[in-house]
């Protein structure tokens, strides 16, 4: 039976990368993506500005809007203090099995909690279910149309402390503009758009990191 890209990009993981080793995992997918097929990582590019973020922030608590494969869940984790959390929702099963075993292959899987839902539904339930009190860096990385109503449901949810950092991936391709038009002006966010390209490709797109203001 026919494989799916997922389990040909761990596949390249399990062949290439060296178990235990994050950072030959990430590269083992960015080589396979970039030579073999295109998938929807982060990617190399956008992911050196992830990495100076996560360093920059030094978050103990960690939220990630759409795993996918798992490639920005092993990314963060790699740089992240020994007793931070990172949790990470994603709401397909078939990728959540893949991001489960990428972990593994990383040994990760202590830092990284992968929960299985949609983020409106799973939002509400962080504080009870997980023991979380506030995130102090959050990666936007799902639906693009997701991504102002879940930012504001984690307002309201009190999920979000002053300096917590929203990251947002593809803000220009494939886009959320009414998100971009909304921390761009609100007075509660403080914005900064990185300029990049889409993941192994030259076509535009960016990060947005907007601080919360409280
Ligand atoms: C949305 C996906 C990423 C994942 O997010 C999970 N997901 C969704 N909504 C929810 C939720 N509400 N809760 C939990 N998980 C959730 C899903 O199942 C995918 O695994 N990402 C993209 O579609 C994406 C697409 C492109 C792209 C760019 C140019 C093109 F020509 C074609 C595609 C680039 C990127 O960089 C992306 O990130
Ligand atoms: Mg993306």
């Amino acid at each position: 039976t026919q494989s799916t890209r997922p389990q040909r990009i761990l596949g390249a993981v399990q062949r290439n990368a060296t178990r235990g080793d994050p950072r030959s995992v990430v590269r083992a997918i960015d080589q396979y993506c970039r030579n073999q097929e295109w998938a929807m990582n982060v990617g190399d590019e956008k992911g050196c500005i992830l990495d100076s973020v996560v360093s920059e922030v030094n978050p103990a608590t960690v939220l990630e809007l759409g795993t996918y494969c798992g490639y920005s869940t092993v990314r963060i984790a790699s740089l992240l203090p020994p007793h931070a959390k990172l949790i990470t929702l994603e709401f397909n099963p078939e990728f959540a099995v893949i991001a489960r075993q990428v972990f593994a292959w990383a040994g990760l899987e202590d830092k990284i909690q992968l929960v299985e839902g949609a983020s409106g539904d799973l939002i509400p339930k962080m504080k009870e279910q997980f023991g979380v009190e506030t995130f102090d860096l959050v990666f936007l990385d799902h639906w693009k149309d997701r991504y102002l109503p879940d930012t504001k449901l984690m307002e309201e949810c009190g999920l979000l402390r002053k300096g917590s950092v929203l990251l947002a991936d593809n803000v220009i391709c494939p886009g959320a503009p009414e998100y971009l038009e909304f921390v761009r002006s609100s007075p509660r966010y403080e914005s900064q758009y990185f300029k990049s390209h889409l993941e192994y490709t030259k076509v535009e797109d960016g990060l947005e990191k907007s601080v919360f203001l409280g």
